[in-house]
């Protein structure tokens, strides 16, 4: 089966300032794609590229054997694009918005059902301007998916979004997902990332750094485990910077901090224990994808807000 979206040496330039600088990407039919990284990396100025907002200096995209630029306007039926916040007139009523915005394509999904999914029903007649951060940012959701397009673009899908009202957020892209929707999410957010993505793209100064599955990513960046303990008495970092299973020591306080592959508690204890040094307040942790980025690219993502 051809890519659904296809992006080959994509470069975009703002005056002096490289925003993407070689980046190609293949996304699958069906798949729910994560575009993540730091503030800044060149998430939002790829993705625009991809919906043909903006021209690329050099590179080729297909986007559903279409081409972005010269076929906008096809492209716009099939394409289901996440509004950022702010973009709709404060007294515009949630239904008129839905209503409006299914008059755009030739076979609309059903909005009335997408603003049950969304938690948005008894919101139906509320004004735009009187819905919370959160009611927003779900009709922003529903607003992408009502052409009823075969791939949706989410930019910062749940950013402004409390806990609760992101998880359920999960489940419904995992529902339309299941519809057989393309999804392309882009986030800084590492716990979005590795809870829906299939296959993610790790984006850092413009380039792609790493294209793989969220367990492959922490696989690659070879640490399987954090290791936490107090020695019982002062120790040098070599005696587990030497060891094969080890990929990094660092000190927090009191505490040594080792991260190694899944072997690594094992190897560590046994060289404690030859020369006796009892692993004090001992915990061991998975590695996270925040881990896998940070180990790859020297960086650490804000988890926070934009
Ligand atoms: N219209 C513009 N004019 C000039 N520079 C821009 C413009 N848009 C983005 N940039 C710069 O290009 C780089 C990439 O920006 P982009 O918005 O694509 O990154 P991003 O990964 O989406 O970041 P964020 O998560 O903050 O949105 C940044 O350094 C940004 O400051």
């Amino acid at each position: 089966m051809p890519p659904v979206i296809e992006v080959r040496n994509l470069h975009k330039r703002y005056a002096d300032k490289v925003a993407v600088d070689d980046v190609s990407l293949t996304i699958q039919e069906g798949e729910i794609f994560g575009i993540l990284g730091p503030n800044g990396a060149g998430k939002t100025t790829t993705v625009e590229c991809v919906e043909g907002l903006r021209r690329p200096d050099r590179g080729e995209i297909r986007v559903l054997g279409l081409d972005p630029l010269r076929d906008q306007a096809e492209l716009t039926r099939r394409l289901g694009v996440q509004l950022q916040a702010g973009h709709l007139p404060e007294r515009i009523q949630v239904a008129e918005a839905l209503e409006l915005y299914s008059s755009f394509y030739p076979r609309p999904a059903d909005w009335r059902a997408l603003l049950d999914d969304l938690g948005l029903a008894d919101k139906a007649k509320t004004r735009y301007g009187k819905l919370s951060g959160g009611q927003k940012q779900r009709l922003s959701i529903a607003l992408a998916l009502v052409g009823g397009p075969r791939v949706a673009i989410l930019d910062e899908l749940t950013t402004g979004l409390d806990p609760q009202a992101r998880r359920d957020t999960w489940d419904l892209i995992e529902g339309v997902r299941a519809r057989g929707v393309t999804i392309v999410l882009v986030t800084h957010f590492m716990e979005e990332a590795e809870r829906l993505c299939d296959r993610l793209a790790l984006i850092d100064a413009g380039r792609v750094v790493m294209v793989d599955t969220p367990a492959g990513l922490t696989e690659r960046a070879r640490i399987g485990q954090r290791i936490r303990f107090r020695p019982s008495r002062p120790m040098d970092d070599s005696l587990l910077t030497s060891l094969p299973d080890v990929s990094g020591v660092t000190r927090q306080g009191d505490m040594v901090i080792v991260s190694g592959s899944d072997n690594a508690l094992n190897a560590v204890t046994t060289v404690l224990a030859r020369n006796q040094i009892v692993a004090e307040r001992l915990r061991v942790e998975q590695a996270s994808l925040e881990d896998a980025f940070v180990q790859l690219t020297g960086k650490r993502l804000e988890s926070g807000a934009r």
